[in-house]
């Protein structure tokens, strides 16, 4: 079936359907699956009053905590996190060409990704990226079952916002005047994930500058 096209889904808020093809897709799947193992296992983040996050999530590059950003898992291991590989940035500037921002494309540099796992149940509530110390834009990629994405606005967590169903395959960006918009994932859509890609649940990895 042919994907259709790219949308913008606000100001500078990009959705672009099918676009990591199937050999790209397991072979991120299977970077995350290592990832996920160590040296900082994937594990659901504790929020600082007690809360625990249905994601579970692994990071690269820098670890994020609520509310920070820090080399070392500290709330995990104690571990240095993996480094933020080489074809990862090239992924990311590939990523802002393909949502049609390629004069951004050469000098985008991002230095961490959190890597979301969701199952049937995980979702993630409306909030902003908002611990990085730069407004270069985020690319996510989404793998695996397809989700409800909920893009608002920067104002509230509630309206006007945009519900966007992300397949598998499909990229986001959100950069310019939505980089510090409200966003969410209020719901997974179980065992609607081609078969092939190897995965039960959703993956979700947002590269991002920490400018630190
Ligand atoms: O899973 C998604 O699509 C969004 C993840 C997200 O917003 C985040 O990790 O900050
Ligand atoms: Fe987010």
């Amino acid at each position: 079936m042919m994907p259709l096209p790219p949308r913008e889904v606000a100001p500078g808020a990009v959705h672009v359907p099918g676009w990591l093809g199937l050999d790209e897709q397991r072979t991120l799947v299977s970077a995350c699956r290592e990832w996920a193992k160590g040296p900082v296992p994937i594990r659901h983040t504790v929020l600082p009053r007690g809360g625990v996050m249905s994601v579970r999530t692994v990071c690269v590059g820098w670890h994020w905590q609520p509310y920070r950003y820090t080399r070392t898992a500290d709330d995990v291991n104690g571990l240095r996190v993996a480094e933020f590989p080489g074809w990862m940035v090239e992924l990311g500037r590939r990523a802002l060409t393909g949502a049609g921002l390629p004069e951004l494309a050469a000098g985008y540099t991002p230095d961490t990704a959190l890597i979301n796992f969701y199952d049937d149940q995980a979702r993630m509530g409306m909030h902003q990226d908002k611990d990085e110390r730069s407004d270069a834009p985020v690319v996510s990629l989404s793998i695996g079952d397809a989700c409800l994405f909920r893009f608002g606005n920067t104002e509230t967590r509630g309206r006007p916002y945009t519900d966007v169903r992300l397949e598998s395959g499909d990229l986001f960006v959100f950069g310019g005047p939505s980089r510090f918009a409200y966003h969410g994932v209020p719901k997974v859509y179980p065992g609607t994930a081609d078969p092939v890609v190897g995965l039960r649940g959703r993956l979700n990895i947002t590269m991002r500058v920490t400018g630190l």
